[in-house]
C-alpha cells in the first residue's frame, strides 16, 4: 500500500465515511532485498477492486487480496471492516487529503458538483447507498440559486342605468327616521406621533419550526426549479422596492414605542402600551356627539396590535348591549375592519366604552386622502379645494368594495350605521375598509331601530360618501343638486345614477336594497375582480423572489442554536467522534474557508450554494475536514441535513 493512500472504515452509528491521515511510519513488513514484499495478511484482507467494482480483474491472475467467493459475494472478513454500504468508485478515489494551506475553497470548475435530478422523488434519496448511475453528472441539474385606468366620463352606457322605478330622486330623510345621526368632525391637523424604536421581540418564533422531530420524505426541492422570471437582478432576488418599503413601514410603526407621560393607563384588561392615533393636544375629538379617543396597543395575550376606541363617558345601560358586538366578531369580511371585542373601563379615570379592533398600521381616512386639503393644498379663493381629483376607474374600486361590505353587514341581518369618509380607512394601495363598526349599535341600544329602515340609512350614507369623494367637499351631501351636478360634470353617467338610487329609497319588491345596488354596479364588480386578480398575481411574483431568503434564515437559525455549545463539550454525540462534530465540520466548510494562502475567504455564492444544496438534502457528497488537518470525513449534504435536523429537535426537546 503506497504511504499516501488512506485506511477506510465505516462508522457504527453514521453513514459519514470517516478519512484518516495514517501513522508516520508504515508498519508494513520489508523483504529481504529491501523492496517491500507483500504482507502476510494480504489474503485476509479484502481486495479493494471488489470494493470499488464489484470485481477484480486480477483474481485469477496472481491478486494477493482476499476475493469473496460469488455464492457469498460479501462476507466480512475477520479483520478488516469495510465500509457499509459499498462505495462508488469515483466516491472513494476523489477524496484526497489536501492540507488547510493548499484547499482550495471553492469546489474545482474542473469536477462540477452533482446535483439530483430535476424532479427526484422520495426513492432516489435513499439512505446511504447512491448508484453510481444515480450520482452521474448526466442528471445534473444547475441549481438556481447562484444564480388607473382613469376612465373619467366614459361617456354614457344606457345598460348600467338603473331602472326608473327605482331611481326616481327622492332624497333620504335622516332626521326623519334616524334618531341618531352620526355627525363627523373633519380634523384639519394632524401630528405624527413618532419614538424610538423598541427592541424587536419575537414571542412568536415557534410557529416557524415544524414539532415533528423528522422528515417523513425530503421535501420538494423547490429552489432547483424556482426560475427567476426576469434578467433584471433587481427583480430577480427582491420584492419590488414599493412593496418592501411599505412593509416595512408598517412593520416600524407596528413596533413603535408609545410616547412617554402621556398620563394613559398602564394596563387595561389585557392591552399595554397604549399609544394614541390622533393628535393628543387641540380639540377633543368626538364620535357623533360623544367624546372618543382612538389608541393603539398591544394585547398581552396574543402579542398583537389592535386599535381601541374609547367613548369617555358612557354608561352601559346592560350587558345585553354588547349582543351586537358578538354578530360583529362573527363578521370576517375583507373590506370591514374586524371587531374583536368590547368592555367598559374605569382606567381612564371615567366610565368608558373601548370597542376593540384590528390594527393595520399607517392608515389613513378617505378624508385624509381625497378631502382635507394637503399641505400647499389652499382654497382657490372660491371655496374650492384644489383636491386632486379621483379617476374614476379608482372610485369605482371604492364603489365596489364599500358596497360589498355592505352587503355582507346586510346579510348578517345588521347594519353598518357609519359610513363615512372619515370612517372608510385605506389600509394599502386603493384597499378600504370600513372601520368602527358595532359601536354604534351599544351606544344606541336603548333607542332600537327598525333593522330594514337602518340599512336604507347605511344606504344613503353610502350615497352621501360617493359625493363628498366626487366634489372633495365634506358638505358636498348637504347640497345634492350641486353635488349631482359636480359629478355630472367629472365623471360618467353611471356615478351619477348610482348616488341618485343611493339617496333615494330603493324599493323593488322582494329585493333587498344592498342587492339592488350591487346589480347597478355589476359591471365594475367585474373589472374590481380582474384588479384584485392582477394584484395578487404581482404579489405572488414578488413574494416568490423572497422564498429563498426565509427558507435560507430558517437554516441559518438552527445552525446559531446548534454550534459553540461548551455545556455539551463533555457529551460523546457532540464530541469529536459524534453526529454533532460533523456538523461543526461543515460550518467551518461553509463559512470558514481559507485560501492558499492561508486567508478567510468571504464568499457569499459558495455559502448560498452549500445551505441550499443542504436544505434540498442532496446526495452530493463533501469532505470535511478536522481543524487539526488529521482526519477527513465524506458525507452527503442530506446526512448533515438529517444530523442538523435531530441535534436541533433535540435541543428543542430540552
Ligand atoms: N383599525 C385601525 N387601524 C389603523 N388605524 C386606524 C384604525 N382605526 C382608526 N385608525 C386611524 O386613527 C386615526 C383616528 O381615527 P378616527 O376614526 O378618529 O378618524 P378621524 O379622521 O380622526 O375622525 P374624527 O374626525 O371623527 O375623529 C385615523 O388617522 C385613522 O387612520
Amino acid at each position: 500500500m503506497a504511504s499516501g493512500e488512506m485506511v477506510f472504515f465505516s462508522r457504527p452509528q453514521s453513514a459519514a465515511v470517516k478519512i484518516v491521515a495514517p501513522p508516520a511510519k508504515a508498519q508494513e513488513p520489508v523483504g529481504n532485498n529491501g523492496k517491500n514484499s507483500p504482507r502476510k495478511d494480504m489474503t485476509q484482507r479484502q481486495c479493494r477492486n471488489i470494493l470499488i467494482y464489484g470485481s477484480c480483474k486480477f483474481q485469477d491472475k496472481g491478486c494477493n487480496f482476499y476475493h469473496p467467493s460469488h455464492d457469498n459475494p460479501s462476507p466480512a472478513p475477520p479483520e478488516s471492516p469495510v465500509p457499509t454500504p459499498a462505495l462508488p468508485a469515483h466516491t472513494v478515489n476523489a477524496p484526497v487529503f489536501v492540507p488547510k494551506r493548499h484547499r482550495s475553497p471553492i469546489p474545482s470548475p474542473t469536477s462540477p458538483p452533482q446535483y439530483p435530478p430535476i424532479l427526484q422523488s422520495t426513492e432516489t434519496h435513499s439512505s446511504g447507498s447512491p448508484s453510481p448511475t444515480a450520482d452521474s453528472g448526466s442528471d445534473a441539474v444547475e441549481s438556481s440559486n447562484d444564480d388607473q385606468n382613469d376612465n373619467a366620463r366614459s361617456g354614457p352606457v344606457a345598460t348600467s342605468t338603473p331602472n326608473p322605478s327605482a331611481a326616481v330622486f327622492e332624497p333620504f330623510n335622516f332626521a326623519q327616521s334616524n334618531q341618531y345621526e352620526f355627525v363627523p368632525s373633519y380634523p384639519e391637523s394632524y401630528e405624527i406621533v413618532q419614538a424610538p424604536m423598541p427592541d424587536y421581540d419575537t414571542p412568536a418564533n415557534e410557529m416557524y419550526y415544524p414539532t415533528s422531530a423528522a422528515f417523513a420524505r425530503q421535501p420538494l426541492l423547490y429552489h432547483l426549479y424556482t426560475q427567476p422570471r426576469s434578467d433584471d437582478l433587481e427583480l430577480r432576488y427582491f420584492v419590488p422596492d414599493d412593496i418592501r418599503e411599505e412593509l416595512q413601514r408598517r412593520s416600524e410603526t407596528v413596533h413603535m414605542a408609545p410616547v412617554p407621560g402621556l398620563n394613559l393607563p398602564e394596563d387595561l384588561q389585557d392591552y399595554h402600551s397604549l399609544a394614541p392615533l390622533e393628535p393628543v393636544s387641540g380639540d377633543r375629538r368626538k364620535f357623533g356627539s360623544w367624546h372618543s379617543a382612538v389608541y393603539r396597543a398591544v394585547n398581552s395575550k396574543d402579542g398583537q396590535t389592535y386599535v381601541l376606541r374609547r367613548i369617555e363617558n358612557f354608561r352601559l345601560p346592560s350587558v345585553d348591549a354588547f349582543t351586537s358586538i358578538e354578530a360583529w366578531r362573527r363578521i370576517k369580511h375583507p373590506n370591514i375592519v374586524s371587531v374583536k371585542e368590547a368592555f367598559t373601563t374605569r382606567a381612564f379615570g371615567d366610565s368608558s366604552l373601548v370597542v376593540v379592533y384590528d390594527y393595520h398600521p399607517n392608515a389613513t381616512t378617505l378624508f385624509e386622502n381625497h378631502v382635507k386639503a394637503k399641505a400647499g393644498q389652499v382654497s382657490n379663493g372660491r371655496g374650492n379645494r384644489t383636491q386632486e381629483r379621483i379617476p374614476e376607474r379608482t372610485l369605482w374600486s371604492y364603489i365596489v368594495q364599500i358596497a360589498s361590505a355592505v352587503k355582507a353587514v346586510h346579510d348578517a341581518g345588521l347594519s353598518v350605521r357609519v359610513i363615512d369618509v372619515t370612517k372608510v380607512l385605506i389600509t394599502s394601495k386603493n384597499r378600504v375598509r370600513i372601520s368602527s363598526c358595532g359601536i354604534v349599535d351599544v351606544l344606541m341600544y336603548e333607542a332600537r331601530q327598525d333593522i330594514s329602515m337602518l340599512q336604507h340609512e347605511d344606504l344613503a350614507m353610502f350615497g352621501k360618501l360617493i359625493s363628498v369623494l366626487c366634489c372633495h367637499h365634506p358638505n358636498a351631501a348637504n347640497h345634492p343638486q350641486k353635488a349631482l351636478d359636480q359629478i355630472n360634470r367629472n365623471y360618467s353617467v353611471d356615478v351619477k345614477n348610482l348616488v341618485i338610487s343611493l339617496m333615494s329609497k330603493m324599493n323593488i319588491q322582494g329585493k333587498k336594497p344592498i342587492d339592488q345596488v350591487v346589480d347597478v354596479i355589476a359591471r365594475h364588480t367585474m373589472q374590481e375582480f380582474e384588479e384584485a386578480q392582477n394584484a395578487v398575481d404581482r404579489l405572488e411574483g414578488g413574494l416568490m423572489s423572497e422564498l429563498e431568503n426565509g427558507r435560507l434564515f430558517r437554516l441559518l437559525c438552527k445552525f446559531g442554536f446548534i454550534n459553540e455549545r461548551p455545556e455539551f463539550a463533555l457529551d460523546l454525540r457532540w464530541s469529536e467522534t459524534g453526529d454533532r462534530y460533523i456538523i461543526k465540520l461543515f460550518r467551518d466548510y461553509v463559512f470558514h474557508q481559507v485560501d492558499e494562502h492561508g486567508k478567510p475567504v468571504v464568499n457569499l455564492s459558495h455559502v448560498l450554494t452549500c445551505l441550499n444544496k443542504l436544505d434540498a438534502g442532496t446526495d452530493e457528497r463533501i469532505m470535511l475536514v478536522s481543524p487539526d488537518e488529521q482526519s477527513c470525513l465524506v458525507v452527503t449534504y442530506k446526512e448533515v441535513k438529517s444530523y442538523i435536523e435531530s441535534a436541533f429537535n433535540e435541543l428543542r426537546a430540552g
